[in-house]
């Protein structure tokens, strides 16, 4: 990288760079060392010698050249994980290149320039960079739900720049500013759309907040929209990191996405947070307590939620009315008690369910919750479905919580791992029991499962009934101990659960393989090879795999099938997204593998 950028710095015509058009610069950077092999991608730290002060060099000037060392800022590009959202945005920004005829050299940034070099009017070359833009088209919109565009670059005529628009949509044009540059894109603010796209529906937005809150993505598309887009983001993610399995025509077409029952209103957790400035010692004023805030957009031109990194927030409506009101309380409790926090905190928000004992009084069946700060009394929804019930909103995340889903109970702390919109778990659920069902059975044959990180015991207990045995395998202690909690609970005696890490469940299952589903959770990250290999030894019927990132999930597929031993003996019988999270770009995905 520091050659090329050098390379190009010599290269380029000085008065597009704004650099002192004595010959300065270019007898100085003869004189830098460079490094013997530069690793491309990695700006290696340079010292440069030039003079103390930033004045042009006459040219009949003979004094000896007073030189100064001066260190060059060093551009380090982070380390990312293909599977996260940068990693994606890696592969997007690629493929927008193909598109568009453009190579990455046509769209690379000179990172050292925007870091170090000044004007003559020693203003910085990213005030060059960093600008307003009107007339953009958007192109396409990213797995993250950012819009992406191509605008020309600031200093150099015959390039262009990739952007990364938040809140923009295929089909607008927008006027933007760009605020933050990186090797091959820069970030920009939305600030007027002066096109609608065909798909932008503003009517539909519900939030005050929206386009200013990182929350929330999609409150302006039709659900319809928001599902297929989610189904675009399963079919891009097996084209980037399974190509493989495309090219061989080996993903089936995507189910269409499963919507969720409730498009607001669903969350049973938010984590709303304050920050407190490293020089303070003690906060003055009560600081903003919401969510991160997207940038600095002004498109929506609103002050709500003000205009710091973190937004104060007062009602998300995608939390359920209960943390709502949860929301209000602990808002008032910060309000009087901010100052005495030493450093910024998350205060927790977990949505608890009891059914009621209709010949007892409410509240005293209630466990610990958030109370509303004028009356003290503990604050409470009361619903009255076939069941009464009341929610009330945790805040100590030891507090053991409960849900319901299809009949069950399930409780756990509530600082620990559970899915966070109970309105569509009865479905998931449905849809995994279904699929883990071993094709061509008879009744009387026996069917077991193995259910990998199994958190609390979630798809063990809910698919208790199906299989004669289940046994399931968590790294968490705490969430052993309340999946075994569950199934005494809810009377399912053939779950067993072990503490480990997922692979360490080869060791304990004696079950026979053509005669057991697995069901794979894994965190964001993926699985990793040591189980994905073991997996395929063991042979299993069937695979079941949900995951929170189809990222990670189409390339651990990928694996299995093609590097593993048995993997080979598999195919996608389905893959399909699941709306967890109405309103934002996140989905869920369920791929469901079969032997052939
Ligand atoms: C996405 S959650 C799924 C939990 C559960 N299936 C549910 O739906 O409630 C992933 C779980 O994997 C657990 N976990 C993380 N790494 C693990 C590992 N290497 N082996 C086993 N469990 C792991 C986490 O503690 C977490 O409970």
């Amino acid at each position: 990288m520091l050659i090329v950028g050098l390379v190009s710095l010599v290269r380029r015509p000085l008065a597009l760079l704004n650099l002192p058009r004595s010959g300065l610069l270019i007898r100085n950077i003869s004189r830098m060392s460079l490094p013997a092999t530069a690793n491309p991608g990695l700006a290696q730290e340079t010292t440069l010698k030039r003079p103390a002060t930033d004045q042009p060099v006459k040219e009949n000037d003979n004094r000896p050249n007073k030189t100064k060392k001066i260190k060059l800022r060093k551009y380090k590009p982070k380390k990312v994980d293909q599977t996260s959202p940068l990693g994606v945005l890696q592969l997007e920004i690629e493929e927008l290149l193909t598109k568009e005829g453009l190579t990455k050299d046509q769209v690379e940034n000179d990172m050292i320039a925007v870091l170090n070099h000044k004007t003559s009017a020693g203003e910085p070359v990213s005030s060059q960079y960093h600008r307003e833009v009107s007339g953009v088209s958007v192109l396409q919109i990213g797995a993250s739900g950012d819009g992406l565009a191509i605008i020309d670059h600031p200093t150099e005529s015959d390039k262009k720049q990739v952007v990364v628009i938040p809140f923009a949509l295929p089909g607008d044009i927008v006027t933007i500013r760009v605020f933050k540059t990186h090797t091959y894109y820069v970030e920009s603010d939305l600030l007027q759309v002066t096109h609608n796209s065909t798909l932008r529906k503003d009517e539909l937005i519900k939030c005050k907040y929206f386009g200013k809150c990182a929350g929330c993505q999609f409150q302006f598309l039709s659900y319809d929209e928001q599902l297929r887009l989610k189904r675009d983001t399963v079919f891009n993610a097996y084209k980037y990191f399974a190509p493989k399995l495309i090219e061989g025509n080996l993903v089936p077409e995507i189910g269409t996405t499963v919507p969720s029952p409730k498009m607001y209103d669903y969350r049973t957790k938010l984590t709303p947070h304050f920050d407190m400035p490293k020089k303070l010692k003690k906060l003055e004023n009560r600081p903003p307590l919401g969510f991160g805030q997207k940038g600095r957009p002004s498109w929506r031109d609103t002050d709500a939620g003000g205009n710091r990194s973190i937004l104060d927030i007062e009602e998300c409506v995608i939390g359920t009315e209960i943390l709502n009101h949860g929301m209000a309380n602990e808002r008032k409790k910060f309000e009087r008690d901010f100052e005495s926090y030493k450093r910024g905190a998350t205060i927790l928000l977990r949505e608890n369910t009891r059914v009621l004992d209709p010949s007892k009084g409410v509240l005293e069946q209630l466990d610990e919750a958030s109370r509303d700060f004028e009356t003290g009394e503990k604050t409470f929804v009361e619903l009255t479905e076939d069941k009464p019930l009341a929610k009330t909103c945790v805040t100590d995340s030891r507090q053991v919580v409960t849900e319901y889903i299809n009949g069950y109970t399930f409780e756990f702390s509530a600082g620990e791992f559970f899915q966070n919109n109970n309105s569509i778990l009865g479905k998931v659920t449905e849809y995994v029991c279904e699929n883990l069902q071993i094709q061509g059975s008879r009744p009387e044959d026996p069917h077991y499962l193995v259910d990998a990180y199994c958190g609390s015991g979630l798809f063990s207990i809910t698919a208790s009934k199906g299989v004669d045995k289940a046994i399931g395998v968590e790294v968490s202690a705490d969430s052993v101990a309340f999946a075994e909690r569950n199934a005494r609970a809810n009377g399912v005696e053939n779950c067993k659960f072990v503490v480990g890490k997922a692979e360490c469940i080869f060791a304990s299952i004696d079950t026979p393989q053509d005669r057991t589903s697995v069901i794979l959770d894994p965190p964001r990250k993926g699985c990793d090879d040591v189980f994905l290999k073991q997996l395929a030894v063991y042979n299993p019927a069937r695979i079941v795999y949900i995951s929170c990132n189809v990222h990670s999930q189409a390339r651990d597929v990928q694996y299995f099938l093609q590097d593993t031993d048995n993997g080979p003996n598999y195919k996608i019988e389905s893959l399909r997204g699941f709306d967890f999270f109405p309103q934002t770009h996140h989905v869920e995905s369920v791929c469901v593998l079969t032997r052939v």
